[in-house]
């Protein structure tokens, strides 16, 4: 859809069994735009995530992205457009714990068919992994796993960037970097990004911050520059 949001939801409602998680929540999020959305423990933030990304199913509602109704796409068509269009950092990081540091970033643009040492060389250099190319995951400490994780989810250019919590295992210095190499994400490749976080230090750093509650999400407050 040219000149619309690269992401828009409508109406998105999610329930486990009888219990409901959130319902009403609509959302437009436009390329080039650093979105934060806090909200307290257990309200569906990653369930949320989960939900844009097409790894969990609403009960109601529906996600376009890019213009393509996502919801109502097959999964292989949900799977390509994952691969090509979304990066995704999880708050379990999912490091493949067979692969070496540099083949775990690599692998999005192997799935894609392009391969690219140098991309991927750039991308561990900023998130400041740049000698652990070769370590196993086994090797590295929760912080440097969750820098793999960044850099894998970047390492393709997705327009859309979904991030659980991506500073929750990281000391500031290292919090702030890796906001770093987020913003300039958006910042120069144009990509959209959605945060979830509970770190005010990241929710400070977005345009816009909102706040995810059981009936929608609404505008929020950015807090000032402290955590
Ligand atoms: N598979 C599941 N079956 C039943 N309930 C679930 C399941 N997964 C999550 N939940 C519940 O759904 C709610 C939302 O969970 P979710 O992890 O999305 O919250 P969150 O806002 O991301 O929390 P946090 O900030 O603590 O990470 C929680 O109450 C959780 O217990």
């Amino acid at each position: 859809m040219a000149g619309g949001p690269l992401l828009s939801l409508r109406g998105l409602r999610k329930a486990y069994a009888t219990q409901a998680v959130f319902s009403g929540v609509d959302l437009d999020l436009p390329a080039g735009e650093f979105v934060a959305l806090v909200g307290e423990s257990g309200v569906g933030k990653s369930t949320l995530l989960n939900v844009i990304a097409g790894l969990d199913d609403a009960d109601a509602g529906e996600v376009w992205l890019d213009g393509a109704p996502l919801h109502s796409r097959p999964e292989p068509e949900r799977a390509r457009l994952r691969r090509e269009r979304l990066g995704f950092v999880f708050q379990a990081f999912h490091v493949l714990p067979h692969l070496n540091v540099a083949d775990n970033v690599a692998l999005p643009l192997l799935l894609q068919g392009r391969p690219d040492a140098a991309r991927v060389a750039a991308m561990l250099d900023a998130v400041g992994l740049g000698a652990l190319g070769a370590r196993m995951p086994s090797q590295l400490s929760g912080g440097q796993l969750q820098r793999v994780a960044i850099a894998r989810a970047l390492v393709h250019r997705p327009p859309l960037i979904l991030a659980d919590e991506p500073t929750g295992n990281l000391d500031p210095a290292t919090a702030t970097q890796v906001l770093d190499v987020l913003q300039a994400q958006v910042r120069h490749e144009g990509a959209a990004c959605l945060l979830v976080t509970h770190s005010a230090a990241a929710a400070a750093r977005a345009d816009r911050v909102l706040r995810l509650t059981a009936t929608g999400v609404q505008p929020a407050d950015r807090p000032a520059h402290a955590d």
